[in-house]
């Protein structure tokens, strides 16, 4: 490590506190010459984005998640009020909410949020409310998933308060994801279960005309938050979708937005060693060759950064993993992420990162405030802090011993207006690396197929519901009948008899199972 080379390399805005430090990255000297047509086209890229000029080919629709942040940005007065409007409505109804005027129908004000989405719906909340979210005035719960056994914890841990005491906030883009769809007619019967008018506790944040929208509509619904075509669901944290949950619970939206437009300012210049976007997408390259041959380990050292890894394993994962280039080429691109937090991992996983598979770098994200207020001395003149700074400083020197990369990122702590210039910097990190490797970084064409296959095995399943007897019958015998996979027959036959629908007589082997009513 040379005092140097960290001086030579360090992006840093010392107006938020900010630094990036690549010294350990081992960038080649001419990679950046190499690469300099490619910059030159991320930022002209990044300023057709911006302008409004980037329409996905296969969804016909704007990308313009930086406008919203920055409306004056936006390429219409239209797009402009889409913006404002909806901030202004949903800063309001918080105020309600938080004063009484809109209340629970019982009498009472709401006292806790129940959250009902997947993917972007429900990252960008779970990593704010992680971050910023201690001393919330409604605490948040989620429903990210359709599991029932989960959402069941969920709604016993929310009836301790009482479901009547709850506001549901049910977030989907396209309003027709299944498990959010499932998840609300969960709630839904729950509340009924208790007596409780569903509509008159739940508020839907869609876009408009979705098919949530409409049965929010028609449900009574207590409000209604448009989110616009133009905002990704991996790039929604800022928009209705993050701002509206991070409202409810009191937390200073409009420094999450302010940390991410003063990001956005400085990775907006075209001076690519200014950029801490730019050298961060320099870096991906050059860790990963281009083509994503090393995984990025994500290390926060402060607990509440822990589900940072989460939000960005979807940023990265979704928007660079992509089968074909922009020129339609094979090019199977993508950076792995995973991660947890510091100095957790270190009595984990961080023995292979020093000494296994050498097949990744590391992100430290250094958070330099131990607390606010005063410390114990753990020993003679040494705080917890201490060691917290002590172990990611000594992690990233031994993983340099031992040939391993990293890079590290430090704030001065985990404020809104810090979260908001994380956000930022990674949301134009992917956009200049997906422009650097000539890839779309804006659509999801694979997340289809997985669906589609799920769709076809309910159908199956429902199927062999419709064929189980009094008299047993193996998987084969009723694949016959409906003419489907017997590999299919036997899982949904398994997934009956699991949940008391069929009953199983072991076999030899799968095929030799029968299953009867
Ligand atoms: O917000 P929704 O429309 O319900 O979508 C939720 C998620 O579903 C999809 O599978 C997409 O790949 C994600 O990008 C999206 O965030």
């Amino acid at each position: 490590m040379s005092w140097q080379s960290y001086n030579q390399s360090l992006v840093r805005y010392p107006q938020h506190g900010f630094s990036l430090d690549l010294s350990l990255m081992d960038i080649a000297p001419g990679l950046v010459a190499s690469l300099q047509p490619k910059i030159d086209k991320a930022f002209t890229d990044m300023a057709a984005l911006e302008a409004g000029q980037i329409v996905n080919p296969d969804e016909g629709r704007m990308v313009g998640h930086y406008w919203l942040r920055n409306a004056a940005l936006a390429p219409n007065e239209e797009v402009r009020r889409s913006i404002t409007e909806p901030l202004e409505n949903l800063k309001r109804f918080a105020e309600k909410v938080h004063t009484g005027a809109v209340s629970s129908p019982t009498g009472g004000n709401f006292q806790q949020v129940l959250l009902i989405g997947i993917g972007g719906s429900a990252l960008g909340p779970q990593l704010v409310t992680e971050a910023i979210g201690q001393n919330a005035r409604l605490a948040l719960h989620f429903f990210d998933n359709t599991d029932p056994a989960g959402m069941d914890t969920v709604i016993a841990r929310l009836s301790h308060t009482g479901l009547d005491k709850t506001l549901v906030l049910v977030i989907s883009k396209s309003g027709g994801t299944a498990e959010t769809r499932n998840g609300m007619l969960e709630a839904k019967a729950a509340y009924e279960a208790a007596g409780l008018d569903f509509g008159r506790h739940a508020v839907a944040v869609t876009g408009t005309g979705s098919k949530l929208d409409q049965y929010a509509a028609q449900q009574n619904f207590i409000a209604r938050f448009p989110m616009e075509d133009w905002v990704g669901g991996r790039t929604s944290v800022l928009s209705t979708v993050g701002l509206v949950p991070a409202a409810l619970q009191g937390l200073d939206i409009d420094a999450l937005l302010a940390g991410a437009a003063a990001m956005d300012v400085e990775t907006r210049k075209t001076e690519a060693a200014k950029n801490a976007s730019m050298q961060l997408a320099i870096a991906w390259y050059s860790a990963t060759n281009g083509k994503g041959e090393k995984d990025m380990v994500v290390l926060p050292y402060k607990d509440s950064l822990v589900l940072f890894s989460k939000y960005l394993q979807q940023l990265v994962m979704e928007s660079l993993g992509k089968e074909l280039d922009l020129d339609g080429n094979p090019v199977n691109q993508g950076i792995a992420v995973y991660g947890n937090k510091g100095s957790t991992d270190q009595h984990a996983y961080v023995q292979q990162l020093r000494d296994g598979v050498n097949n990744f770098f590391a992100t430290f994200i250094e958070v330099r405030k131990g607390r606010s207020g005063n410390s114990i001395e753990v020993d003679p003149g040494t705080t917890t802090a201490d060691y917290l700074q002590g172990f990611l400083r000594g992690t990233r020197k031994a993983l340099h011993e031992s040939g391993r990369k990293s890079l590290t990122i430090s704030i001065p702590e985990v404020t809104p207006f810090q979260l908001g210039l994380l956000i930022a910097l990674f949301e134009r990190t992917v956009s200049f690396y997906a422009s650097l490797v000539n890839i779309n970084a804006y659509h999801q064409p694979g997340v289809e197929a997985g669906k589609k296959a799920a769709g076809a095995f309910i159908d199956t399943l429902n199927k062999v519901r419709g064929h189980i007897t009094s008299w047993a019958k193996t998987a084969g015998e009723i694949a016959t009948e409906i003419d489907a996979d017997p590999e299919d027959v036997y899982h949904c036959l398994t997934h009956l008899s699991a949940n008391g629908e069929v009953q199983i007589s072991i076999g030899a082997t799968p095929a030799d199972d029968s299953f009867q009513i």
